[in-house]
């Protein structure tokens, strides 16, 4: 095993429904320990094909009904900026398919704003680092997530981090508009690197041939401005959960079999 790979695990599942499954339960086991003893649970989402797939096999999961929900803040690693009601927004894509379904609080939703909030893109921005900022700790002004999810595109962005753009380098704030995307909706809001690796554990979740590459990339430690899912690291655990389509690159001694 590389160096550059050796803390992170990588899961794979047959398919992606038995994933989404898989990273559910996965979820559900580490939200209970983490609010066990009434601490709060801070959790980054994401949005894309797994990103609703895993939050689908949450709500569907009868452990859900264990979790104290009031505990759980949610946010996101990114967000688009488009209108409340549009469906390419990742948290209405992850209302509809997790948080209409359990008794999460509506205070402890923390949306970055929409494009028809009256912001515009580089206010909304703000306004989301002021909003992660009154959740901040003792050593950055962000809470530090529990769990942030990651989907992972083919060109191998995370959240709205995309390759060989100045957003991925940056370390000095932890919200930033995005304009000019490479994967519409052009305008985005992304969370930048120091807070995404701030993070506990952060669980990259993609499947399908097309992402087999980026991967492959990132597990042989390729730079992180031109793979920035290289660059994406837990404080604790970095877990990518992926199925047999995206794994077909990676080395079978990267593969953890008892995660
Ligand atoms: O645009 C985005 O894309 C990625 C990955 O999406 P997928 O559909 O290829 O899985 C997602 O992680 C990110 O949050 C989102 O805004």
């Amino acid at each position: 095993m590389s160096e550059s790979s050796a803390e992170k695990r990588v899961v794979v599942e047959a398919t992606p429904t038995a994933l989404a499954l898989r990273v559910a339960d996965r979820f559900l086991t580490r939200v209970k320990a983490r609010t066990r003893n009434g601490r709060v649970a801070h959790i980054a989402l994401t949005g894309g094909s797994m990103g609703g797939a895993v939050l689908r096999a949450v709500a569907d999961n009868p452990r859900a009904a264990d979790i104290d929900w009031s505990l759980v803040h949610f946010w996101w690693g990114d967000e688009r900026f488009v209108p409340r009601d549009d469906s390419d927004r990742n948290a209405l894509q992850s209302r509809n398919a997790l948080l209409d379904h359990i008794p999460v609080p509506e205070e402890n939703i923390h949306e970055a704003a929409a494009s028809d909030s009256g912001l515009n893109l580089d206010e909304a921005a703000a306004a989301y680092a002021a909003e992660l900022a009154r959740f901040g700790t003792d050593d950055h002004p962000w809470p530090s997530f529990a769990v942030c999810f990651l989907g992972v595109g083919p060109d191998g962005h995370i959240a709205s981090l995309f390759p060989d753009r100045e957003e991925v380098t940056v370390t000095d704030a932890a919200a930033l508009p995005v304009r000019d995307s490479p994967k519409p909706p052009p305008e985005r809001i992304t969370l930048t690197r120091p807070v995404l690796n701030s993070s506990k554990r952060v669980w990259l979740v993609l499947t399908g041939a097309d992402k087999a590459s980026a991967l492959g990339l990132a597990l042989a430690g390729a730079s992180y401005t031109s793979v920035p899912a290289a660059g994406a690291k837990g404080r604790k655990r970095t877990v990518y959960f992926v199925d047999e389509a995206a794994a077909s690159e990676v080395s079978p001694d990267l593969i953890d079999q008892t995660y």
